[in-house]
């Protein structure tokens, strides 16, 4: 059974993952390679734990978040270790070759990896059989949906381990059958941030008004009936006429849209930066953060049938 978790790595993930499985009952240690990152989760755990109040998501036992700055420390006799560094092989390899020595060889080891398929992380780590993909959704304290994926040389036993210590503190598993690149949740959000980047950069909308059509025409309805569920809303007979036609149109770049670059590469990465697809103070960022997780309480209360 899994009491004893360690996080490594506390960036924009970390943090609110170590508050919803302290609510949970469960032991965490936190770690990050840099001091301030630390420092800025301690910050971000107290918000998490408030958000999570306002869930009412009541504790579950004594749960408890330790951070530390001693990676040694932050896995000792741990039952299950939650790597949750950059989306970079090298720099995920160099984490499992870090901690290698320092577990027991059935801790088993997860990747938050947003689509970086398993069987290739596992090629770094002695004893594959014990890791696992386990990819949250960010804000990671409020979306309760989490996908667990087996690589090639994952144990079965490994995945159902993982699957039910999620079921146990009131969270959503969802198993993937196949380790295919970006799971399921990613494969289908790149998918529909391919269309609305390309219809923006084409200059067919704005990109205010491409929020407000996908928010209030796609995902307040998608949040309620699935894709799947909604084939049948609509009638596969109306998907089949317009797919016809509107499949060959959509955008089909197998590379990274040139809006995107040049973004990038003007060091212009959204809210972390101040300036992305828009602009932002660090005062419009507190507010729109606090914003955003008041609404999607609101909305996962309903959704439940709480309120
Ligand atoms: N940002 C998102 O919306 C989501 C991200 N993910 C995935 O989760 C993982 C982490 O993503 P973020 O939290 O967004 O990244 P981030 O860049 O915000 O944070 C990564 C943290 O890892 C730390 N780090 C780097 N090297 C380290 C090392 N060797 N040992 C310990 N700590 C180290 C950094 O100091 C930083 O604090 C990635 O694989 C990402 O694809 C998954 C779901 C959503
Ligand atoms: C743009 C983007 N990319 C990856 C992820 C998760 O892996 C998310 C998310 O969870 O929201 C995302 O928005």
């Amino acid at each position: 059974m899994i009491q004893r978790i360690a996080i490594i790595g506390l960036g924009t993930m970390g943090p609110g993952m170590a508050a919803r499985l302290a609510r949970g009952g469960l032991q965490v240690t936190a770690y990050d390679v840099a001091p301030a990152a630390i420092e800025r989760a301690r910050t971000m755990l107290g918000t998490a734990e408030g958000v999570l109040d306002a869930l009412g998501i009541a504790a579950a036992g004594a749960g408890t978040v330790r951070f530390t700055d001693d990676i040694a420390e932050a896995v000792a006799g741990v039952d299950l270790v939650i790597e949750n560094v950059p989306e970079n092989i090298a720099i995920k390899a160099e984490v499992y070759r870090a901690i290698d020595g320092l577990i027991a060889s059935d801790t088993i080891v997860a990747s938050d990896t947003s689509g970086i398929p398993i069987t290739q992380l596992q090629a770094h780590i002695s004893h594959p059989e014990r890791m696992v993909g386990m990819h949250w959704s960010n804000p990671p304290h409020i979306i309760p949906m989490i996908e667990v994926i087996g690589g090639e040389k994952t144990a079965p036993q490994i995945v159902e381990t993982i699957r039910d210590l999620i079921r146990s503190i009131g969270l959503l598993p969802v198993v993937v059958k196949k380790d295919v690149p970006g799971f399921v949740e990613n494969r289908v959000l790149y998918a529909l941030l391919r269309e609305a980047v390309d219809l923006v950069e084409r200059g067919v909308i704005e990109p205010e008004d491409l929020d407000t059509c996908v928010s209030w025409g796609i995902g307040y309805k998608i949040a309620v009936v699935g894709p799947m569920a909604l084939l049948d809303m609509a009638g596969l007979d109306i998907y089949k006429s317009v797919s016809s036609f509107l499949n060959a149109d959509l955008s089909n770049r197998g590379d990274v849209a040139p809006m995107v670059l040049e973004k990038t590469g003007a060091s212009k990465l959204g809210i972390k930066s101040g300036e992305g697809m828009f602009s932002y103070t660090p005062e419009q960022t507190k507010a729109l953060q606090a914003e955003r997780a008041r609404k999607l309480v609101a909305v996962r209360r309903i959704l439940e049938g709480r309120e």
